[in-house]
């Protein structure tokens, strides 16, 4: 990218969170991803380039290492005509949702982080123009807490998310609970998988997106979006599935272009064989306790069948939701377990501040922040090294509970490897890859947003 000369017209509004805002190049597979404060917030552009520098090393040397290579995109820190950044700002408000509108981009370092479009990324193997799908997926804490610190008992029934269901609807967030639990798709159960895939694609809320090539055609902004469309995301994704067999419009052929791309979704989720320290990790035969939260209506059909306690979780070793929940489940002592322990860090550091640099409270985040992550003893010895580690801990399950997963499809030539099987483009029934399931990442600094 020539920072140079930058023209906001070839630049289109993509997307946007709590703490960021992205827009996407119209016809080059990058996008640039904006920090967004209260307006009240007034940070410096030093302060600004090193949380953007903190994020791509969190990334590489963090992050990258406990999921693997291919799951992990860093990006890069570009600084960009201030002139730009203004008139690209200015391009783009009105398509931001009002939601979101307490917060505003940053226009005054002119730094920014420079990413693969991960919504249209192609790769050497696909021809250029291919049709490409993407699917992201925000699948939330997949585990319910075992501490025994945890004193609301409720939290060994039912799962984060659905617990906030209730607050969201009630503050008016969203419209209406959804079905969807976490527990479920982490099940590696394809039943249960597939029952919180169509839970999503019945109630997208802020957990599920679909864009093809590159367009978003499917998900919400906010609780005043139109209610989400199956025939259309059906007419949308029909070409991808059932190109030539004839299928007409219709509910027989919504179901069956929705069956399959639930179907496609699983088997990607269940692929992959990347190494990463996730997948490495040996913790003996996985999570303890409940596995099924009681607010999911899966889990209470199975609980009304007497099965409360379902088998083993089928996820394989090697799949990315494996790695994801190995990783949130560096959290072991919940929020209650280790706010005790943040409170040693925090007045060892009102005690000693000029401490804060030696123990890489706020970075550098590099092989030695990351080596320290390895230790997992539960044992307190009662030194600010043992609790800052679990701290440290939790901000990188934090990342990987809060993450998204972004699955490209596209169809493919006929190929011996890999992946999935349906019709393809051309109209004959041929192979189709799977191409990358990405994930975002970002948490990078904890402690300057106050306690974890
Ligand atoms: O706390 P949660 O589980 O509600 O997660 C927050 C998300 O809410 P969600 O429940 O997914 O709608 C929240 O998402 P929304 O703004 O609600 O779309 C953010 O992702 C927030 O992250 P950050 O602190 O801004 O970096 C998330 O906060 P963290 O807890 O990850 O810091
Ligand atoms: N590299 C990328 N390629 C394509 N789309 C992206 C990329 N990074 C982010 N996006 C899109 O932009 C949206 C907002 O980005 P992101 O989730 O990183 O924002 P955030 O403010 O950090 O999120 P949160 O609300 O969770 O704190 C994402 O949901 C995704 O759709």
């Amino acid at each position: 990218m020539d920072e140079g000369k930058m023209d906001e017209n070839e630049w289109g509004y993509h997307g946007e969170g709590n703490k960021s805002l992205v827009v996407a190049h119209a016809q080059r597979c990058v996008v640039l991803r904006f920090l967004k404060f209260p307006p009240s917030r007034k940070k410096t552009s030093e302060e600004i380039f090193q949380h953007l520098q903190n994020i791509v090393d969190f990334s590489k040397n963090v992050m990258k290492e406990f999921l693997g290579e291919n799951y992990v995109h860093c990006g890069e820190v570009v600084q960009l005509p201030l002139d730009f950044v203004k008139q690209l700002c200015l391009k783009i408000q009105s398509e931001r949702p009002e939601s979101r509108c307490d917060k505003d981009l940053d226009t005054f370092s002119g730094y920014a982080l420079c990413l693969p479009n991960l919504a249209r990324l192609q790769t050497y193997r696909f021809a250029e123009h291919r049709p490409i799908l993407c699917v992201e997926i925000k699948p939330k804490c997949g585990f319910l807490p075992l501490s025994s610190g945890v004193t609301h008992e409720v939290k060994h029934r039912v799962c984060r998310y659905c617990l906030h269901q209730h607050l969201k609807v009630a503050t008016g967030k969203w419209k209406q609970i959804s079905k969807y639990c976490p527990l479920d798709l982490y099940s590696g159960n394809k039943q249960r998988m597939h029952f919180a895939l169509k839970s999503l694609l019945q109630e997208a809320q802020n957990n599920l997106k679909i864009f093809k090539n590159g367009e978003l055609i499917y998900g919400c902004t906010d609780a005043r979006s139109p209610v989400a469309d199956w025939n259309e995301l059906a007419y949308h994704l029909k070409p991808f599935f059932f190109p030539s067999n004839g299928l007409a419009g219709g509910p027989h052929c919504t179901r069956a272009v929705i069956r399959e791309l639930v179907r496609v979704i699983t088997r990607v989720l269940l692929s992959g064989s990347d190494k990463g320290w996730a997948g490495a990790l040996r913790r003996g035969p996985g999570p303890r306790g409940p596995r099924v939260c009681e607010a999911s209506p899966f889990g209470r059909s199975l609980h009304r069948q007497g099965k409360n306690s379902p088998e083993c979780s089928g996820l394989p070793k090697g799949c990315l939701l494996y790695k994801t929940l190995q990783v949130q489940m560096l959290d072991l002592l919940d929020i209650e377990g280790l706010y005790p322990l943040y409170r040693r860090v925090e007045r060892y550091l009102e005690e000693f501040p000029e401490e804060r640099k030696t123990l890489q409270i706020d970075g550098p985040y590099d092989e030695a922040f990351y080596q320290k992550l390895l230790d997992l003893s539960t044992e307190d010895d009662g030194t600010v090294a043992f609790a800052l580690t679990k701290v440290q801990q939790y901000r990188v399950a934090m990342t990987a509970k809060d993450c998204s997963i972004m699955i490209a499809l596209s169809p493919c030539l006929q190929d011996s490897r890999t992946a999935a099987r349906w019709q393809a483009w051309s109209g004959s029934e041929t192979r189709s890859d799977v191409r990358r399931v990405q994930l975002k990442y970002k948490k990078a600094v904890l402690f300057s947003g106050g306690p974890p």
